[in-house]
């Protein structure tokens, strides 16, 4: 039995199967975790989602900022970006289904045993596992829930970006997804900073890459996130792992197999198209 670690899948259902088959990744054996943003920007995410869900419970994924925005256009709260090519899924016979699989997926992977963490941005240095775990679970609650749409609809935004535990709301739930989905750049205080986008060396000091800054989860766990392809998965402190390579720009889909930590990688297959 393995644990594979796959990065942003953006709609690469041809690399991602040829990821998978290069390790001949067994569904009843093997483990897959995948780094979320699991749609948008690629050719195909209706059949990134139909496939992930059919391999059932040997998926561990974490929901990214895309999958949220997915959700937020189905529910008709935000607008349907060409660039995003998503349209098919959208109007699927199993939109709903997909959906609502989706909608019920967590924010935050911990496996205690492995001492590793996952999350599509990262981890906050603000918070420590508990803290981590716990928002999550709201953020993941509200979703699961009936009155989901509430929280898509209020979920945009930049602020607040200081951790505090007297948050409450909307505010909070905004705070959680935003640290958990979209972080790049932190100030020294570990206060988030959602407008910068540069590359690590480029940005306006004081801000820092989230992962420059020490916490207590990076102490004590190893923390794998996807997000940032500009990263190309390279420049993180050991014991952070960055598996976001681009294969929707026309980069690489990337795999960690845990157990050796050997990297797999499956160029993009449609590097002319995008171009
Ligand atoms: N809280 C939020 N505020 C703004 N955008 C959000 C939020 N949550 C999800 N999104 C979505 O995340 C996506 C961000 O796209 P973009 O800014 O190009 O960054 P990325 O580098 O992640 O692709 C958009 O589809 C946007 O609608």
């Amino acid at each position: 039995m393995s644990t594979y670690l796959i990065g942003d899948v953006h709609g690469c259902y041809d690399e991602l199967r040829s990821l998978l088959g290069q390790v001949a990744f067994d569904p009843q054996q093997d483990q897959l975790w995948l780094t979320g943003d699991l749609v948008a920007r690629g050719p195909d995410s209706l059949e990134v989602l139909r496939f992930v869900r059919s391999l059932g419970d040997c998926v561990r994924l974490v929901l990214g900022n895309h999958d949220l925005h997915l959700l937020a256009v189905y529910a008709g709260i935000s607008r349907n970006k060409p660039k995003d090519r998503i349209s098919p899924l959208l109007q699927a016979d199993d939109a709903d289904e997909l959906i609502n699989w989706l909608r019920r997926q967590p924010l935050l992977q911990v496996d205690e045993e492995k001492k590793l963490v996952m999350a599509h941005a990262g981890i906050t240095p603000q918070w420590d596992i508990e803290t981590a775990k716990m928002c999550a679970r709201e953020v993941e609650s509200v979703l699961s829930s009936d009155t989901y749409p509430l929280f898509l609809d209020a979920m945009y935004g930049d602020m607040p970006n200081n951790w505090s535990p007297e948050l409450s709301g909307l505010a909070r739930l905004r705070f959680s997804s935003n640290a958990l989905t979209r972080m790049r750049f932190c100030f020294p205080n570990g206060q988030l900073d959602m407008i910068s986008k540069e590359s690590p060396e480029s940005a306006p000091p004081p801000l820092k890459p989230w992962f420059n800054i020490p916490g207590p989860v990076s102490r004590e766990y190893t923390i794998v996130f996807g997000h940032w392809a500009s990263l190309e998965g390279k420049g993180t402190p050991e014991g952070i792992i960055g598996l976001d390579t681009g294969c929707c720009w026309g980069g690489t889909l990337t795999m960690l197999r845990w157990e050796d930590k050997r990297v797999f990688t499956q160029v993009s297959s449609r590097e002319s198209e995008i171009l």
